[in-house]
Formats: structure tokens, C-alpha cells, sequence
């Protein structure tokens, strides 16, 4: 039987990138998403910090490959409107038993914000252990993550915050990561849709043995 946990991860599996995502105009969304995918990153963290977060959402459910989640998901208000809007999985900087009780509750896949060995363990209670790390670099970077989830064995990992390509490749050596999050790939403004899509097939490879 598939579990929540394997669902979650099934998420964080469709590439070692997912591309962390502020658009500011929902006609970027579907030339955004196309160059993506075809760069071969299919995860998309759609964040929910524009007004028009969940049409863009919506838009890019349209495009064939495209797995799109909601990112910014602060409450159980926000899971509502992301689900309303298609979104297949949340990511949230963080967790609070109201927003986690109702994603298992929706069994949507979740990930909730970590930064410490607590934030590790109250997740782990709740039913959690596919969490990302957030703020990545500034929580410690790759030797903090690994200290922390020495005792911590269960639990994996999307780091996300200060994620780089030159970066990455320390994030994803560790047998605790299977994932990271970050939003290089896609800069503010007119999507340049050529470097995107190139960034994209470069971000597909890293962490490749
Ligand atoms: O919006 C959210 O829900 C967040 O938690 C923050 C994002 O994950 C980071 O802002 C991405 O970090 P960068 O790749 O350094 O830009």
C-alpha cells in the first residue's frame, strides 16, 4: 500500500530540482512551465506570495508533464484555495498543527518547513518525515543538515533557501536529501524561456553520479 510518506516522495522524486516560483503575471506561467518541463524539472512550487498565484497555478496544470504545487502555504486557508486552484502538492516555510492536521487530513502531500532538530521531531509526531529544510544555507548549509539528521534517520530532505547550482551538489550527496528546492532558474520578470529551459536541463542533472 502506498503511504502518505511515499506520496510525498514521490513528489520529490520527479527531479533532484524543484524550481521555487514568484510569478508576477499570470500570462508568464504557461511559457514558464513549458520551458521547464521540457528542461526536464516537472515539480513546480508555485508560491503564493502574487496576487496571481493561484490562476498561475491553474495555467500551468494545463501543460502536459507538469506536476504543480503550491508553495507560501501559510494555513489551512491557503490549502483550500491552492487544492481549489489544482495544486498537487504544498510546501510551506513551516508548521503548525492546523496546517498539518488538515493536509492529512486532505491526504495532500506536504512540505512542511524545517530548521532545527525540534521543528524535526514535532513534524515526525505529527506524521511527517518528507520535510523540507528551510532557510537552507542560512540554517547551516549541508553540514548542519547532516549533524542534525545523524539522530534524526527517518526523516528526508528538500533543502530550500539559498540553494545554488554550485551549491546543490553538496545538498544532494547527503543520504539524507533526496531533493532541493530553489529559485534560480526562473528570475524576476520577462521569462527569457531559451535559459530557462537551458538552467532547467542543467539543474536535471546535478547531483547525477
Ligand atoms: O516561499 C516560500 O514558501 C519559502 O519558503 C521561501 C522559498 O522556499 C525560498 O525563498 C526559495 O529560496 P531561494 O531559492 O533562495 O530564492
Amino acid at each position: 500500500m502506498t503511504t502518505y510518506s511515499d506520496r510525498v516522495e514521490a513528489v520529490m522524486r520527479l527531479a533532484p530540482v524543484v524550481p521555487v516560483l514568484v510569478i508576477e503575471d499570470v500570462a508568464h506561467a504557461v511559457p514558464i512551465a513549458e520551458a521547464l518541463v521540457a528542461g526536464g524539472l516537472p515539480a513546480l512550487e508555485v508560491t503564493l506570495r502574487t496576487p496571481c498565484a493561484l490562476d498561475v497555478i491553474k495555467a500551468m496544470k494545463t501543460v502536459p508533464g507538469a506536476t504543480v504545487g503550491a508553495g507560501t502555504v501559510l494555513s489551512p486557508s491557503d490549502m483550500e484555495k491552492a487544492l481549489d486552484a489544482g495544486a498537487e502538492f504544498l510546501v510551506s516555510p513551516g508548521l503548525t498543527p492546523a496546517l498539518g492536521e488538515a493536509a492529512l487530513k486532505a491526504d495532500v502531500p506536504l512540505l512542511p518547513g524545517t530548521a532545527n532538530a525540534t521543528d524535526i521531531m514535532l513534524a515526525l509526531d505529527m506524521g511527517f518525515d518528507r520535510l523540507k529544510f528551510f532557510p537552507a544555507m542560512a540554517a547551516g548549509g549541508p553540514p548542519a543538515l547532516k549533524a542534525i539528521s545523524a539522530p534524526l534517520a527517518s526523516a528526508k530532505f528538500c533543502p530550500t533557501g539559498g540553494v545554488t547550482p554550485e551549491n546543490a551538489p553538496q545538498w544532494l550527496a547527503l543520504d539524507a536529501v533526496i531533493c532541493v528546492g530553489g529559485s534560480w532558474m526562473v528570475p524576476k520578470g520577462t521569462p527569457d524561456v531559451a535559459k530557462i529551459e537551458a538552467d532547467a536541463r542543467i539543474a536535471s542533472k546535478l547531483g547525477a553520479a
